[in-house]
């Protein structure tokens, strides 16, 4: 059966799916992490159907891998590895393409695109506008190439379905020709997230997606808001790089511009220096030491004050994104919560949405505490706006581009 085999490539790890391309079923998943690291570790998940089709309990595996693993190139090989000891065979589930997640495109990409030297050229070029992603996706895709050097790569790009935001809205009020020289711009990410839940939500509904105005709320540990009108994206709270927006878990989101210079100023912070601050020691772990919301929460229950400032202003800035976002949508049929944190911190999204009664917004208490999985309502029956949980599904969106992009 034909698949495709979908990679997303961070600085030293890479998550992968293997998914069938008929049955849109995912065959297999898995982690490599702590490349470059003394020692490495992997982590696959088998989920072969039996004879009669039903899927099997997930073989699951992890260890730690008693030795170093250098570079992407060496960690395709631990994933190779994994797939002969554990399966699916990939000689019986052979991909007919690799998908790659690449997080900017800049203005030159927005479809999935077959990857050439040229591409991976322009790849390179775009680097510094996402320098915890693009540099990571690029050696993903190098070292896939290696594994797989003769099936076609399709990089999918993360600012894709953002490229119909007006230029109101992606423009920048600074020096018009400084900006375009060096393109600076909000360009958004997590579009491949934001569109498949958009959609997976109006399917749920069963209403036309053309006709519906969502607010998408993806918190994981990069997290970003879209406005979307009819299925296209208007807003994004991300901006030219991923660091806008949101608080994430180290990133600090939106704040004065002004507090670099000041930092720099006074406190003698090199540039580099406040680049790592804003996009590796902040967010929740600045202001609470832990970037996982996870920790978070459990500190704050258990009333530690710093790690319940995070969460109210993890909070305060959702509120204030959905306000914006119901004004520049002008109007609200849903909410959708999704990714690590909007699909499992109940907390989180009562605090983004009480108290908005009187917007249309009616949340249900019972509905949001509930562990459930899968897609489902949290607002009341009676609520004007619907309030949606969808469990993201950025691979099976990526595989569903890869294929499109080879017909
Ligand atoms: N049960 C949970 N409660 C609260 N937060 C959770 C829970 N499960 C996962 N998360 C949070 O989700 C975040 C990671 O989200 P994820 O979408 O997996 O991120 P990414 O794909 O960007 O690595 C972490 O902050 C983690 O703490
Ligand atoms: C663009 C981005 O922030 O991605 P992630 O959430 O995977 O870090
Ligand atoms: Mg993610």
């Amino acid at each position: 059966m034909p698949t495709v085999l979908v990679v997303n490539s961070g600085s030293s790890s890479f998550k992968y799916q293997l998914i069938d391309v008929e049955t849109e079923r995912t065959l297999a998943s898995g982690l490599v992490e702590r490349i470059g690291d003394a020692t490495g570790a992997a982590e696959h998940r088998s989920y072969l159907p039996d004879a009669a089709g039903a899927t099997t309990p997930p073989i699951e595996e992890r260890w730690v891998i008693e030795r170093a693993i250098p570079d992407h190139t060496a960690g395709f090989r631990v994933m190779l590895d994994a797939f002969a000891e554990h399966g699916p065979s990939l000689d019986e589930h052979a991909p007919i393409a690799v998908g790659h997640r690449v997080v900017h495109g800049g203005k030159r990409f927005f479809e999935p695109t077959v990857v050439t030297d040229l591409v991976k050229i322009n790849i390179e070029d775009i680097s510094e506008l996402a320098p915890l992603h693009n540099p990571a996706n690029l050696q993903g895709i190098n070292a896939a190439q290696v594994a797989f050097p003769d099936v076609p790569h399709v990089a999918v790009f993360d600012t894709a379905f953002h490229q119909t935001i007006p230029a109101a809205a992606y423009t920048y009020a600074i020096d018009a020709e400084l900006a375009a020289k060096h393109r600076v711009r909000r360009y958004g990410f997590h579009g491949t997230s934001h569109k498949f839940v958009s959609e997976a939500a109006a399917a749920f509904l069963d209403r036309p997606l053309g006709e519906l105005k969502q607010i998408v709320f993806h918190l994981g540990n990069g997290a970003s808001a879209c406005a979307i009108d009819g299925g296209r994206s208007v807003d994004t709270s991300m901006g030219m790089t991923p660091l806008e927006g949101l608080v994430m878990g180290t990133r600090s989101g939106d704040l004065d511009p002004a507090v670099l210079f000041h930092l720099h100023r006074k406190a003698g912070l090199g540039f580099d220096e406040l680049d790592t601050l804003l996009n590796r020691r902040s967010g929740l772990l600045g202001l609470s030491g832990t970037g996982d919301m996870r920790d978070v929460t459990e500190s704050a229950s258990k009333g530690d004050e710093a790690a319940q400032l995070a969460l109210d202003v993890t909070v305060h800035r959702l509120r204030h994104y959905l306000g914006a976002y119901l004004a520049v949508l002008g109007g609200l049929d849903v909410v959708v919560f999704t990714a690590g944190v909007g699909e499992n911190a109940p907390l989180i999204r009562a605090g983004a949405v009480q108290g908005l009664e009187g917007l249309g917004i009616i949340l249900d208490e019972d509905r949001n505490a509930e562990r459930a999985r899968g897609i489902r309502v949290i607002s009341t029956d009676d609520s004007p706006v619907t309030v949606l949980v969808v469990p993201t599904n950025e691979e099976l969106e990526i595989a569903r581009q890869t294929v499109a992009a080879l017909a």
